[in-house]
């Protein structure tokens, strides 16, 4: 397996919102602010859910911060380049894409672009608006600190959703009004700072203050209330149950809901998962091998320590949001066939003095009764996470505490095993990690192409599919999904599949959910005049054009001009594997494709009529320029060295590396500029298509480029 320095494990790179705040801050003020120090300590990523509440610029107070200083403050915040193991994005890597708007806004953070890589990518020309880009970007900012009140909620949902057809939990069986009214839950209710400040009535010195001590414990405030909410709703619902809507022949489920709803829960149910096992994981064959001997031990344990066998009490399952690692847990307890007890470690952080520690004992105390079993702690790090000593959460110790005495309790030949599982293991107490307690960590990485083909065809497999779908295809354009994403994905598909009366899901619907994943929804009502559609046209042929004719570049998937997210039209390319690392020709043919929408414009509308749609383009191309020189050791000029922090460098060097990074420009459009000359016939029918069809995939591509009629 590909396994790298940990400096390059995008995961790391998570920033505190209010070291955030504070860099924006100072960045607004000066422009050589120093923001380094934002490398260091932090928060996961919980980034692909888009109903989190959210924090926007205006809230932070920087609604005039330019777009090249947010871009300047991302490329601080960004990690060396270098092979990474996941093309991911880490969560500030976001705000990259939000403040060149290079590529699109995209709440799941998945990359079209990576540094040391540039995996899947798209070009478009879009609206013209940086700084609302900016500031609707910057809204998925706070997504770090949300993990521990919302999360549970959705995880738990989630749990239900996924069920398996297993009886997997009580509220799978709630009838949907029911669940309705325990699903409203999960709307969240946000709050900007600014409103939080002026309800306090805080004196003008101590709001900043306030402000970034409240950002810390915002969320926990809210998901108390929300949590209390949640007790009354529940309420009203055990009246309903009461009064008999279900009859006696419920009793069981009634209990079950009674324990989990008091809030105070004196007693704690195994879920019995018989049917989830290994087979429903796909993409994750390293981290099921490792769990396989966990799996033979939970089967046997007393053989297996007469044999002389050392396993750990606890396993850490470390990997982003999403990536099964909660579903593994399932299917270690469904391979053994033994009891499955799930609790989210934000269960445990409580208000109240005692309660999370005495949730933890009764979990063990349970559980050891009903050994061999699996106990699996879900958001670890929100229960025994190293930031979490702070006012905020004053038993957090407390409950740390039981935890590990409870694990230091059992021998290990009782068969209890401890599964936890974080997005990132740096984020623990140490005296977590440590042996005896969560001493074998497993890796759930996202998938790699071959695993989210798998992941698409198996959930493809349950539901009616058009034979003629390839799911490598999507696969290849979805670098950075994570399993839950990508059944989205398929959901999505069947939706818009079912929207249209259609008899199965075609390629079409899965291309669309894609899209819309990734963009934003189709906005069809635009009315887009006549002109701006024809320069839309020209434009993404343009795209479309160098990428054919370039020898190096990716194969094209798709453009349309179809107006999506803030974009008027887009070509999409697909690299044909997670591309690692890439060559020099590869990257100076994305900056050509890149260069190809302003110049067709140019050169079809002349020079006086080039529009703003394409200042992302550039802003792509001249970030990889700037890659290429300051830190790929590309250039000839300036050598094979790289330059960390380019305002640090003497002034000869800075304008060196200037001086070359607008050679590579040059030269990138004059490569564009000739290719589209020598095409333009080319280039003109495929723009026509596309006013025509407005969306036509690489086979249709093809054939209108050599010439083909596309009306059969
Ligand atoms: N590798 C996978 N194979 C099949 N399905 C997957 C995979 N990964 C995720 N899923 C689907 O996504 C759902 C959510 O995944 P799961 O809750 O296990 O992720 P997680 O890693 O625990 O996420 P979180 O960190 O957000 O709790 C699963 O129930 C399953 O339906
Ligand atoms: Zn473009």
């Amino acid at each position: 397996m590909f396994s790298l320095p940990t400096s390059f494990q995008p995961q790391q790179m998570i920033v505190p919102l209010s070291q955030l705040i504070n860099a924006l801050h100072s960045l607004k003020n000066s422009a050589t602010a120093s923001v380094q120090t934002l490398h260091k300590d932090f928060i996961p990523d919980h980034s692909s859910f888009p109903n989190e509440p959210s924090v926007s610029l205006r809230d932070l107070g920087l609604s005039d911060i330019s777009v090249s200083q947010l871009d300047e403050l991302v490329s601080r915040l960004l990690p060396a380049p270098g092979p990474q193991e996941f093309p991911t994005v880490p969560s500030v890597w976001r705000t990259s894409h939000i403040s060149t708007g290079s590529f699109f806004h995209n709440k799941h953070g998945f990359s079209h672009r990576r540094l040391g890589g540039f995996s899947s990518s798209i070009f478009h020309r879009q609206y013209h608006s940086p700084l609302k880009e900016v500031s609707t970007q910057l809204q998925f900012l706070p997504v770090w600190m949300q993990s521990r009140g919302f999360k549970t909620l959705r995880t738990k949902t989630r749990r239900i959703e996924s069920g398996y057809n297993g009886p997997v939990d009580s509220e799978a069986y709630t009838p949907t009004f029911i669940k309705g009214l325990l699903e409203r839950e999960k709307v969240p209710e946000v709050q900007s700072l600014d409103e939080v400040v002026k309800q306090r009535n805080l004196p003008e010195n101590q709001q900043e203050a306030f402000k970034l001590g409240f950002t810390e414990g915002f969320i926990r405030s809210q998901a108390f209330t929300r949590r209390s909410k949640g007790v009354l709703r529940r309420l009203i619902l055990m009246v309903l149950l009461l009064v008999g809507i279900y009859g006696l022949s419920r009793a069981s489920f009634f209990s079950v809901r009674f324990r989990t709803t008091s809030g105070f829960h004196t007693a704690v149910d195994p879920i019995q998962m018989k049917n989830v096992t290994f087979e429903h994981v796909k993409g994750v064959d390293e981290a099921k091998s490792e769990l396989q001997d966990v799996v033979e031990f939970l089967k046997n344990p007393q053989k297996f320590t007469v044999l002389g066998g050392k396993l750990p009490k606890g396993i850490l399952l470390v990997g982003p949001p999403g990536t099964g690692k909660t579903l593994l847990a399932r299917a270690v307890a469904g391979e053994a066939d033994v009891p499955f007890y799930y609790a989210s470690g934000s269960e445990f952080d409580e208000m109240f003095v005692g309660v999370g520690a005495s949730r933890i004992r009764n979990l063990f105390k349970e559980a050891k009764a009903n050994a061999p079993c699996v106990i699996f702690i879900d958001e670890l790090d929100s229960v025994g996470g190293k930031r979490i000593e702070s006012p905020m959460h004053p038993y957090s110790r407390q409950t740390i505490n039981q935890l590990l005495a409870e694990m230091d309790g059992f021998k290990p030949n009782e068969g209890v095993i401890v599964i936890g599982a974080t997005n990132f293991a740096e984020a623990l107490d140490n005296a977590l990690v440590r042996p005896g307690r969560f001493d074998m960590q497993v890796t759930v990485p996202r998938p790699d192409v071959k695993g989210r083909t798998e992941i698409i065809n198996w959930y493809l497999s349950k539901i009616k599919v058009d034979p003629a779908v390839e799911a490598e295809i999507i696969a290849r354009g979805t670098v950075g999904f994570s399993g839950a994403d990508l059944e989205n994905l398929v959901n999505q598909a069947a939706l818009k599949a079912a929207v249209d009366e259609k008899e199965m899901v075609t390629m079409k619907d899965l291309e669309f959910a894609k899209d819309k994943i990734l963009m934003g929804p189709e906005r069809r009502s635009v009315e887009i005049d006549k002109k701006n559609k024809t320069i839309t046209a020209y434009h993404e042929s343009g795209h479309a054009i160098v990428a054919y004719y370039t020898k190096d570049a990716m194969q094209i998937n798709k453009a349309t001009i179809m107006p999506r997210g803030p974009s008027l039209g887009h070509v999409s390319l697909l690299p044909e594997n997670d591309r690692w690392s890439e060559t020099r020709a590869q990257l100076l043919a994305q900056m050509d494709v890149s260069m190809g929408g302003r110049v067709a414009e140019e050169l079809i509308f002349g020079n006086d009529y080039i529009t703003t749609g394409a200042s992302s383009d550039f802003d792509g191309a001249t970030k990889i320029a700037k890659l290429m020189v300051t830190r790929f050791g590309m250039s000839n000029k300036l050598g094979v060295m790289t330059y960390g922090d380019i305002t640090k460098q003497s002034p000869e060097t800075q304008a060196a590396i200037e001086q070359e990074v607008r050679a590579l420009l040059k030269d990138s459009y004059e490569r564009a500029k000739n290719i589209l000359k020598t095409y333009s016939n080319e280039h003109k029918k495929l723009a026509d298509a596309l006013l025509r069809y407005e969306t036509l995939d690489a086979k249709e591509i093809k054939m209108v480029l050599e010439g083909k009629s596309l009306d059969q």
